[in-house]
């Protein structure tokens, strides 16, 4: 039995990866085993265009029950709207280094922090209950990493569950008392799960085409069922170019992250670009279409730049305002 699913499993991919090649690339996809067999070489993409602490140490996101109202109706409570805006941009740009700044600049405001740390710990409860020690937690984030092409798709559907329960959250009671501008800020959102990563991923064709077929069925499922919960009313795209990022991602070193080539990065930039600048990326959901969106420069060095925080956090305030 498993041989066999082991064949219609690679003839699946296969005929994902043509598919993709057909679509995206003038030759095929060459692959760098082992190590990595993470990015392609010479990935040859259509493109209409030319850009922390470790999250362990985070403390900005506190969702205790006792700190929240139990009710959704607190996107309009009142008088007070919650608004709600994501920081978007390639890994390893800064987001959490901005958002921990935003998080301590003004306590109308409650960031939610991507939940990476789901994704490196997830408990297998069947050899918890055997008391079994092997394979009891499971890295996704690295399993992903490591073979991006078995494991792409089950970590979309587990990063994009998580992104959704993240923003399923309630406001804080302290930003519905807010007499300013309460906004809940998230890191990165169920639109950029799709729209940048998931089909980034159909693109390397590390996703098949079944997958992605499958993945954008029960994603505009949710979201449309979910209605305006899962809205936003802008975003903030963090832009550097690839290199910036890569040099921050080695300096970050976090392990899972250590074969990531600048090629893949660069991919993302394109996406980033395609759907926050061009506006070229196919999007499903009308409000999305037309949001507006803050470009910020990361490239400036603003982790330990007093001043240039402070503009930072005026753009950031001003465009909150708007909204
Ligand atoms: N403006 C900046 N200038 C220089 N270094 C920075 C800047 N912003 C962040 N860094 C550093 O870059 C690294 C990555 O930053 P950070 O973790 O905030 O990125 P991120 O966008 O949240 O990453 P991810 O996409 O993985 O969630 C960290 O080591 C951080 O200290
Ligand atoms: N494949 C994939 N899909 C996602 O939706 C996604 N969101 C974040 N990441 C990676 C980037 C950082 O390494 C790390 C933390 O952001 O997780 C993702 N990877």
């Amino acid at each position: 039995m498993a041989p066999l699913l082991n064949q219609v499993s690679n003839l699946t991919k296969q005929t994902g990866l043509a598919q993709v090649m057909r679509l995206c690339c003038s030759k095929p996809l060459q692959w760098n085993k082992p190590d990595s067999f993470l990015w392609p070489r010479n990935t040859t993409i259509v493109q209409t265009g030319n850009t922390k602490t470790s999250k362990g140490k985070k403390t900005y996101q506190s969702i205790e029950g006792s700190r929240y109202l139990s009710s959704r109706a607190s996107l309009l409570h009142g008088n007070v709207r919650v608004k709600r805006v994501s920081i978007e941009g390639n890994v390893a740009v800064g987001k959490s280094t901005l958002a921990e700044i935003l998080q301590s600049a003004c306590s109308d405001w409650e960031v939610m922090a991507e939940p990476v740390q789901k994704w490196q710990n997830i408990e297998n409860e069947t050899a918890k209950a055997e008391e079994s020690s092997q394979n009891r937690v499971h890295n996704l984030l690295q399993m992903m990493y490591q073979d991006p092409q078995r494991w792409s798709y089950t970590f979309q559907t587990f990063s994009c569950m998580s992104r959704l329960r993240t923003q399923l959250q309630p406001a804080p009671a302290r930003l519905l008392c807010s007499k300013g501008t309460p906004v809940q800020v998230f890191e990165r959102s169920v639109y950029s799960d799709r729209y940048i990563f998931a089909l980034n991923m159909f693109e390397l064709g590390c996703i098949n085409s079944t997958e992605w077929a499958v993945y954008q069925d029960w994603h505009s499922f949710l979201v449309e069922q979910l209605g305006h919960q899962v809205e936003l009313e802008g975003i903030i795209y963090l832009r550097a170019s690839p290199e910036t990022c890569m040099e921050r991602l080695q300096h970050r070193g976090r392990s899972e992250e250590q074969g990531v080539k600048l090629d893949y990065l660069e991919t993302l930039h394109l996406q980033h670009e395609r759907w926050l600048i061009e506006k070229s990326t196919p999007i499903h959901f009308e409000k999305l279409q037309k949001i507006p969106v803050l470009y910020l420069d990361a490239t400036v060095k603003f982790q330990s730049d007093p001043e240039v925080q402070e503009q930072l956090v005026t753009k950031v305030k001003n465009f909150f305002e708007a909204l």
